[in-house]
């Protein structure tokens, strides 16, 4: 396993409550704990809403958790790059020890309390999920292989799989291609975005695609991943696992998503600022998964 990057200098003053909300990567969050309620109000039978409310918040502070020491391992190369410079760290807002004690003491507190007040099998698939994050992805990946995201990010596809934990103490195959379809959307999500910030991922030395492969292999990729994504999204409906409300929004969804993909992917265009398709498809990717979720939600309180 690679060491941490080199510590940059702080300023020693006190961190504020804003840097340390700012370490969990709260806009991120939202899309992970919105995943993890719809996965908990999609799974079948009735959630005691203290038990509902415990496990989200729960959720929620071990992904606030992971985003600590993904900064506090990172803080070196985040000060590499425009887009990360400003976090706590490398900004020299806070001690990258302080930030290391949060992140762990979050993430103990988290998992304990899912165990106790939740239950055992939801504890440990948030321990996993804490554990992919922290230590497959950003120590282990994230620094050696433009693969980094395909494999990494399937921390961020636990979510619906925990909700759905969380309200039944099962897994089961529903949960289990929400898993799938979150997987397979990271590498469309993020590989959009890294073809507008290459310069970032260069400058940090990070093997990112574009900057391995170049942005025709990359932009192929987008649409390479988004064909079985499209497949995944529809697949509960045939199955008989959700009603038409949740099967046509995803077809709908999947067909403009593949629309926009496929634009990425005869995109010639090399420079950053005017790479739109690219630009759409990553706001248009979270807003996808957003209304998906939504939709399954609906559906399956409509036809349960
Ligand atoms: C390894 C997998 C992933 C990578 C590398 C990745 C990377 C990124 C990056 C670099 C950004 C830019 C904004 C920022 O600096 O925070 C971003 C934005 C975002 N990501 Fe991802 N992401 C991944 C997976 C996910 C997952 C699984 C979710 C939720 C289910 C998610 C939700 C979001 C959201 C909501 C934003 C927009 C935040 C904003 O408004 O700035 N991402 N992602
Ligand atoms: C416990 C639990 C449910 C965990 C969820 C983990 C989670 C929030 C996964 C999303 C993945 C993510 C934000 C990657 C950011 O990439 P990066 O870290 O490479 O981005 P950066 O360059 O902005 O630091």
């Amino acid at each position: 396993m690679a060491s941490a990057p080199s510590i940059p200098v702080t300023a020693g003053l006190p961190a504020e409550w804003r840097d340390f909300l700012a370490l969990t990567k709260p806009r991120v969050m939202t899309l992970v704990v919105f995943t993890a309620l719809c996965g908990l109000l999609a799974a079948p039978g009735h959630v005691n809403p203290v038990i509902g409310f415990t496990a989200i918040l729960c959720i929620a502070l071990g992904a606030g958790a992971s985003g600590a020491l993904n900064q506090w391992y990172e803080a070196g190369i985040d000060a590499k790059m425009k887009r990360t410079a400003g976090r706590p760290l490398p900004a020299g807002r806070m001690e990258r020890e302080s930030a290391l004690h949060f992140g762990v003491g979050l993430a103990a507190f988290s998992v304990i309390a899912m165990g106790l007040f939740v239950n055992l099998l939801s504890a440990a698939i948030l321990t996993v999920s804490i554990l992919f994050y922290v230590i497959v992805y950003t120590m282990w990946l994230k620094p050696r292989t433009p693969q980094n995201i395909v494999i990494g990010g399937a921390a961020g596809a636990f979510p619906p799989l925990l909700g759905w934990a969380a309200a039944t103490g099962r897994v089961e195959l529903l949960p289990v291609l929400l898993f799938a379809l979150i997987f397979l959307w990271t590498p469309p999500h993020f590989w959009a975005l890294s073809l507008f910030v290459r310069t970032d991922y260069a400058a940090a030395g990070i093997p990112m695609l574009p900057v391995v492969a170049g942005n025709k292999a990359t932009r192929t990729q987008v649409l390479i991943y988004s064909v079985p994504l499209a497949l995944c999204a529809v697949a509960p409906w045939p199955l008989g696992l959700t009603g038409a409300i949740y099967g046509v929004t995803a077809a709908l969804l999947s067909a403009w998503f593949l629309l926009l993909a496929a634009r990425v992917a005869t995109n010639r265009e090399q420079i950053q600022e005017l790479m739109k398709p690219e630009r759409q498809l990553f706001r248009f990717s979270i807003l996808y998964l957003f209304v998906l979720f939504g939709a399954l939600v609906i559906d399956r309180m409509v036809f349960a």
